[in-house]
């Protein structure tokens, strides 16, 4: 999927979350949105979800307006932009058969894909959990399988490196590489320069004063 950030910005009563900035990502690339706090690198990620509409400029995916309302939107993009929603009934393996069934596949062969999701980020002995029950790094590895997990077109991750430890900040680089070789598009905020060294085909500066070179 192509992304295309024209101009957009993004200003609420006055305040501005995010100055003019413009961007493009081709399919099977990834790009990595750099910038000091408050820079505007999530309201960015949430313009390019959908989630939020720009008070100027537009985003576009694959020429089609961003709109997480459109469930032509909802079906490509991926998002983890800040902690999911989670039941506190459900282990962490139950989350991966609900999202399984909503995406209508096969019941008889669920329990291996599951068993593979967690296993991808390492958390696969931890199935029958609950979330309360995961340190907050085993809670981000979690977060990343579950949105792994659905299929997209566009993944969208908000730092998915906080709280991973080195081996696992180099296997989430690993795992971009994989999804772009599929085929996905990512573009993801991310302050540590390892993974971006290991992750990002591009880096966008996102830039307080909106001065782009
Ligand atoms: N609902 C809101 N109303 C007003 N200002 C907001 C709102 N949400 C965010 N902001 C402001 O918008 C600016 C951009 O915030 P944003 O979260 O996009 O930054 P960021 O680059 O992701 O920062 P960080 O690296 O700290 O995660 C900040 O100055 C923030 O205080």
């Amino acid at each position: 999927m192509r992304v295309e950030v024209a101009g957009a910005a993004k200003a609420v009563d006055g305040a501005v979350l995010l100055r003019p900035v413009s961007l493009r990502v081709e399919p099977g690339t990834c790009t990595v949105l750099r910038g000091p706090n408050g820079a505007g690198k999530t309201t960015l990620l949430r313009l390019v979800a959908g989630v939020t509409a720009p008070t100027e400029g537009a985003v576009t995916l694959d020429g089609r307006p961003a709109d997480e309302r459109d469930p032509w939107t909802r079906d490509a993009v991926a998002a983890l932009l800040g902690p999911p929603a989670t039941y506190r009934d459900l282990t962490l393996a139950d989350h991966l058969v609900l999202v399984d069934a909503t995406w209508g596949r096969d019941p008889d062969t669920c329990a291996d894909r599951v068993e593979e999701a967690l296993a991808r980020f390492g958390v696969e002995g931890l199935a029958d959990r609950f979330t309360h029950e995961l340190s907050s790094g085993q809670r981000q590895l979690f977060h990343l399988a579950l949105t792994w997990f659905r299929p997209a077109r566009l993944l969208l991750l908000d730092e998915p490196e906080q709280r991973l430890d080195d081996d696992r900040r180099a296997r989430l680089a690993d795992l971009v590489r994989e999804r772009c070789a599929g085929g996905v598009t990512v573009l993801m905020a991310c302050h540590d320069p390892d993974v971006t060294a290991a992750a990002a085909d591009a880096v966008l500066e996102v830039r307080e004063d909106g001065r782009y070179p």
